[in-house]
Parts: C-alpha cells; structure tokens; sequence
C-alpha cells in the first residue's frame, strides 16, 4: 500500500493565532486617549501605520510606538480557537505544522517575545516549530493560513496555497475562486489541509 504524503501547514501567528489588532486598538487607546483611532471594524489594508497616517502622518509612529513597547507581542491574547485548532491539527496523521511568522525590522522585543509567546501557550515543544522570516515565499509549504491579503517576496512561484484567514482589516476583500478563505478557527480548516492530501 502506498503511504499518503505529508501535508505541510504553514500558519502565520499575528492576526491568526495572536491578536495583534485588538491589542494595538486597546494599547493605542490608553496610551493616546485624545488621538483619532480606528476601531478594528473600521480597518483596512494590512499595515495600521498606513491607515492611521492617512488620518494624520504623526499618527504614524505612535501607532508603531505600541508595537515596539516591550511585552506587546507577549501579551498578545490567542484568537479564539487558535490553540486547540493548531494543537488539534499538529496531532493529525501525516500533518506537519510550523508557525510562519515575520519579525518587525525592529526586532529588539518582538523576535524574543515571539518565541515565548509560543512557548507559553503551545508549550516548549512547539518553539522547534516556529519560523521567523521576512519573506515567506522561500519557505516550503503546501498551505500558508495567513491574514495578509497578498504575501510577496523574491519567489514568484511559492509553494504553498495561500489561504486568507479573515482578520479586521481584510473582511472587506472578496478572493476569487480558486483563492480560498478561513472565516476563523471554527471554520473547517481540517477540509482545507484534507484538500493537500494526495491518497
Ligand atoms: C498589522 C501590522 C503588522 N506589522 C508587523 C508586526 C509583525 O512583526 C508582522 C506580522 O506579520 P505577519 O504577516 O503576521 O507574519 O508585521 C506591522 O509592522 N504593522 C502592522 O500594521
Ligand atoms: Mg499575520
């Protein structure tokens, strides 16, 4: 009997399993309570920095000035159903997982952060499982769960399919088939990564 191939999920950790968004809305919020914000249904396109400066270019920075603090991407809250479905998914048969995530340029806190963060709430044996890039187009896979609407880099052939998972500031997209999304973890990610199998 021929043994089915391995299936490799790529999943991407802000805005799919750590909720960047509600904790940059929330930080902002407190820091700079008599500045514009935008609530996270009022989000578009993947960078906040964009969106803010077009408020106001010195609400570039501040914005980002919440992201470099320290703690941020630790304290980042889990999505809802981000760890079962991930654990859930690292204990199929013939599946690998890898957390594929990119580090801000300033990566003083963010890159430590990122590994505890994984450890914390996947537990030790996950951190072997976490890769930090900045272009995901290099790394091989045959599925990308990744909120950025278009991930590019110098491989204009990426392995992987990459699926949308829906996050505030790209609800308003609309993929064309065959692009596919993940509404959230309650989805059915399991028909998704069954769809890589090959037997
Ligand atoms: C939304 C947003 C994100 N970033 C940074 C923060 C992280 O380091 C990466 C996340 O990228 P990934 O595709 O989820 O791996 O991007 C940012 O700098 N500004 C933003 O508005
Ligand atoms: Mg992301």
């Amino acid at each position: 009997m021929v043994s089915p191939s391995t299936v490799r999920v790529l999943v991407d950790m802000d805005g799919v399993l750590a909720d960047f968004e509600t904790s940059l809305y929330k930080n902002y919020r407190s820091r700079y309570p008599d500045e514009p914000s935008i609530e996270p249904n009022d989000r578009r396109g993947f960078l906040a920095g964009d969106q803010y400066a077009g408020i106001r270019p010195d609400l570039r920075p501040k914005i980002a000035s919440i992201y470099e603090t320290p703690g941020f991407f630790l304290n980042l809250e889990p999505i809802p159903g981000a760890i079962e479905a991930i654990n859930e998914m690292s204990n199929l048969k013939n599946t690998d997982v890898f957390i594929c995530t990119s580090p801000l340029m300033k990566y003083e806190h963010c890159v430590q952060e990122k590994y505890e963060w994984v450890e914390k709430h996947l537990g030790p044996e996950f951190v072997r499982r976490l890769i930090l890039t900045s272009d995901k187009t290099v790394v091989w896979g045959d599925l990308l769960i990744d909120d950025k609407d278009c991930i590019t880099g110098v491989e204009p052939n990426p392995s992987w399919e990459h699926i949308l998972f829906t996050c505030c500031h790209n609800t308003h997209l609309d993929p064309r088939p065959p692009r596919r999304r993940l509404q959230s973890w309650a989805d059915d990610w399991r028909s998704i990564v069954d769809s890589k199998r090959k037997t």
